[in-house]
């Protein structure tokens, strides 16, 4: 069955097309295109409720907020690494033949922004964005075909520090949100481990991109298969038997026996877990060998959160891509970021029983009890808005009925009436629709703060 697209479950709820309409009208699908998501207001809060805290996250961290276009020139994602995210690429010609692609990821406009603006933007630079990314997936699997992504990225810091920085959000994040490092860990591992393996066989450096993205598949694909892609592209037997045995390596005191202490990747990951003690999230990592991501373009710390249970796919990923920008023609910068999509987060505070509960909220409704009060109480609503408060204002004439049964689906505080008798003496009726108490308030009172004019 395809997976829930909508972060309350199941497709939305489109009406069932009635019969066939008069004429040659046709009925369109009411439904979104495959793999996409409406987002309907109940979804829209618990969305809106997850990139406020994604934003408050990078506010806190001293991030600032960036944003590109969806749409981009399909030249950014035409790495040749064999990467799923380019098989998928959302790619087509536009009207003035330019080929171009829905974005798979932010990262490489990111790479192109800081670019674009060269010695203008001072280091670090420090940006995030949320953003919709797509693929083009055969909905044979009824996979998505759109997320958004949570990316923060620091560029122009070569050190682990960096890294460090960024995985401290993440658990900032997860913290806020109610999730603990009982139910989220991250695996972390470094390409250097790779690089000094295939080092070793002198493999040569452009093919690194492409032996990453094939061990991805490790736990994906049987290994004879990806012993076979892994000779495809040119390594020896050797070279695959012992870039296999140094992903099976269960601990960083294993590692270093293998490599030695002098190597890069050692000491990069040795000092990230000594910062990790310090900033107070060691809890939350752990060494795996067999992490590399999928992206081509990393070179350094690669991490992954996930759920220990095991029961979803990865939460987000990230680490250090310090060769991206001379593969778009500019000077390479040291860079590391990591990307953290909308859905599968939302999948495991379900699982958890997380989901915040986020009802609408209103603080007035505003009703005219005759048809030609209707201008007096759109004056009401005025006074209230102009003083902050949210208004639902009735606008139709409407029974009463109706109005206390609309009063509670918006779950408003008051019901402020407009009523003949009242009006003639500079009055409105006020009802705490809570309590049921009931106040006439002066007009002139409502111009200070109907809540203040309650006391009186
Ligand atoms: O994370 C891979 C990816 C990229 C674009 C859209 C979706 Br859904 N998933």
């Amino acid at each position: 069955a395809a997976e829930t697209d909508s972060p309350t479950g199941g497709r939305s709820g489109a009406l069932t097309p009635g019969p066939a309409v008069a004429g040659d009208v046709q009925k369109i699908d009411v439904n979104p295109p495959k793999g996409t998501r409406d987002f309907a207001p109940e979804d829209m809060r618990l969305r809106n409720w997850l990139f406020n805290h994604f934003k408050e996250v990078s506010g806190l961290y001293g991030f600032e907020e960036v944003d590109y276009p969806v749409l981009e020139s399909e030249a950014l994602f035409t790495r040749k690494a064999g990467e799923e995210i380019k098989d998928q690429l959302y790619c087509f010609e536009d009207r003035g033949n330019r080929r171009v692609a829905l974005r798979p990821e932010l990262t490489p406009s990111l790479a192109r922004l800081v670019i674009q603006k060269g010695k203008s933007v001072s280091l670090p630079i420090k940006w995030f964005t949320v953003g919709q990314c797509w693929r083009y997936e055969r909905m044979t699997r009824g996979r998505r075909r759109e997320h958004y992504q949570w990316n923060m990225d620091i560029i122009g810091v070569p050190g682990v520090m960096a890294e460090a920085e960024l995985i401290s959000s993440i658990v900032t994040l997860f913290k806020r949100i109610g999730i603990t490092e009982l139910d989220v860990g991250f695996k972390v591992s470094s390409r250097k481990v790779l690089q000094e393996v295939l080092n070793c066989y002198s493999v040569p450096e452009n093919l690194f991109g492409k032996v990453c993205v094939i061990i991805d598949k490790i736990e994906k694909i049987p290994v004879d298969e990806i012993k076979k892609e892994l000779k495809a592209v040119g390594l020896s037997q050797e070279a695959v038997q012992e870039l296999l045995q140094v992903l099976s390596v269960k601990s960083l005191k294993e590692l270093e026996e293998r490599l030695g202490s002098s190597g890069e990747a050692v000491a990069d990951l040795k000092q990230l877990f000594s910062l990790a003690e310090k900033i107070g999230y060691s809890k939350w990592l752990q060494f795996d060998a067999s992490v590399v991501r999928g992206l081509a373009y990393y070179t350094g710390i690669v991490f992954e959160g996930f759920d220990r249970e095991g029961k979803l796919r990865a939460i987000c990923g990230g680490g250090r891509y310090d060769h991206l920008f001379s593969t778009f023609g500019a000077d390479d910068i040291a860079a590391c970021g990591f990307g953290f999509g909308d859905a599968v987060i939302v999948e495991l505070l379900k699982e958890k029983g997380l989901l915040p509960v986020l009802n609408l909220q209103i603080d007035n409704i505003v009703c005219a009890l005759d048809e030609d009060l209707q201008g007096c109480a759109a004056m009401v609503a005025s006074i209230l808005r102009e003083k902050g408060q949210s208004v639902e204002l009735v606008l139709e004439s409407k029974p009463l009925k109706w109005v206390f049964k609309r009063a509670a689906r918006i779950n408003a505080l008051r019901l402020v009436l407009v009523g003949n008798a009242e009006w003639q003496r500079g009055m409105v009726g006020v009802k705490i629709l809570s309590t049921a108490e009931q106040y006439e308030v002066k007009l002139d009172d409502l111009k200070i703060n109907i809540s203040e004019s309650l006391t009186l």
